[in-house]
């Protein structure tokens, strides 16, 4: 199945991927545990995170595995950047902000989430950008253009104006390149609608993205790997649902490998 590696007798964990995370607050730690899970469980070689000590503490609670750096250590090393989630950017103090700003401008594949997105124009090197309803709103309104009715024509003039792939998330999520070309992906369950499914969506692609770098410098190639994350993350809500149970966002996370599995064997 294309953009999900499978190790071989040649690979590490470098060669695996390494995905750089800089996600969580004080006020929001826990969407750095959900991104981290959720990259772990979707299949790379390493998670490196950089935030305050109170979110490591946290991740490293929940996912020993994961690499922690303070917000002021050198940010290198990494395969894809993680940006962005459980961060608002009203409160961002000027350690984070040189840390996403470094982030971006460093030239690797970025996903940015919630709290970086203000930042985007930024970016070097081929960018994934997550926003809800919401937040593709304000991007339109930072870039001074016009807000379009339809949510896909949101997405694409977001795309076209940031020169990034847009995942314009809701119930039917569109995943748009810069050149307006669409895909949607309607969610297998509304079960989704629940806190931190954005977050794990996020570390999910991320993870793809680490896995597959050289792939993200072509727009339709990197709309391609952020449409089977999207996809997946649908499918692996659909099973922690089954029944039509309640999830929290983590089960979303636990059912991503099932999921990952069943593919690999079509
Ligand atoms: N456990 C954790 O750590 C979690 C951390 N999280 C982190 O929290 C941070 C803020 O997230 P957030 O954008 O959801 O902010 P929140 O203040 O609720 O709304 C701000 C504005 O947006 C709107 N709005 C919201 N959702 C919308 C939608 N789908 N579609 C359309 N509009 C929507 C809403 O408008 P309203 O609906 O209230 O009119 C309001 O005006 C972010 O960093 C995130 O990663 C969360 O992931 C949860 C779990
Ligand atoms: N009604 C719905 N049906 C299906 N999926 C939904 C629905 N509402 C939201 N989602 C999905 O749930 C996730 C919510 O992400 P987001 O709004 O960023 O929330 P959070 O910030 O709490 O993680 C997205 O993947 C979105 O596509």
């Amino acid at each position: 199945m294309q953009w999900l590696r499978v190790p071989g007798s040649d690979d590490d964990k470098r060669s695996m991927g390494v995905l750089g995370v800089i996600t969580g607050s004080e006020r929001y730690p826990g969407a750095a545990v959900l991104g981290v899970e959720a990259a772990w469980r979707t299949g790379i070689g390493m998670v490196r995170l950089w935030a305050p000590r109170r979110v490591q503490d946290l991740v490293l609670a929940r996912r020993p595995e994961t690499v922690c750096h303070a917000l002021d250590e050198p940010a290198d090393g990494v395969d894809a950047w993680l940006l962005g989630s459980g961060q608002d950017a009203r409160e961002r103090d000027p350690a984070l902000r040189s840390a996403l700003l470094e982030a971006l401008a460093a030239g690797a594949p970025c996903v940015v989430d919630a709290g970086a997105l203000d930042l985007v124009p930024g970016h070097a090197g081929p960018a994934v950008v997550t926003p809800h309803g919401r937040e593709l709103e304000r991007i339109l309104e930072q870039l001074g253009a016009p807000v379009e009715a339809d949510a896909r024509m949101r997405a694409a003039a977001a795309a076209a104006a940031l020169d990034a792939v847009v995942v314009a998330k809701g119930a039917a999520t569109h995943v748009v390149e810069p050149s307006g070309a669409a895909t949607t992906v309607e969610a297998a369950t509304h079960r989704l609608a629940t806190a931190g499914t954005g977050d794990v969506l996020a570390g999910m692609l991320g993870a793809l993205v680490a896995a597959n770098p050289d792939a993200t410098r072509e727009s339709e190639r990197l709309a391609s790997i952020a449409a089977l994350g999207v996809a997946l993350h649908g499918q692996a809500a659909a099973a922690a649902a089954e029944g039509d149970r309640p999830i929290a966002a983590l089960d979303v996370a636990e059912h991503v490998p099932a999921v990952i599995a069943a593919r690999l064997e079509r």
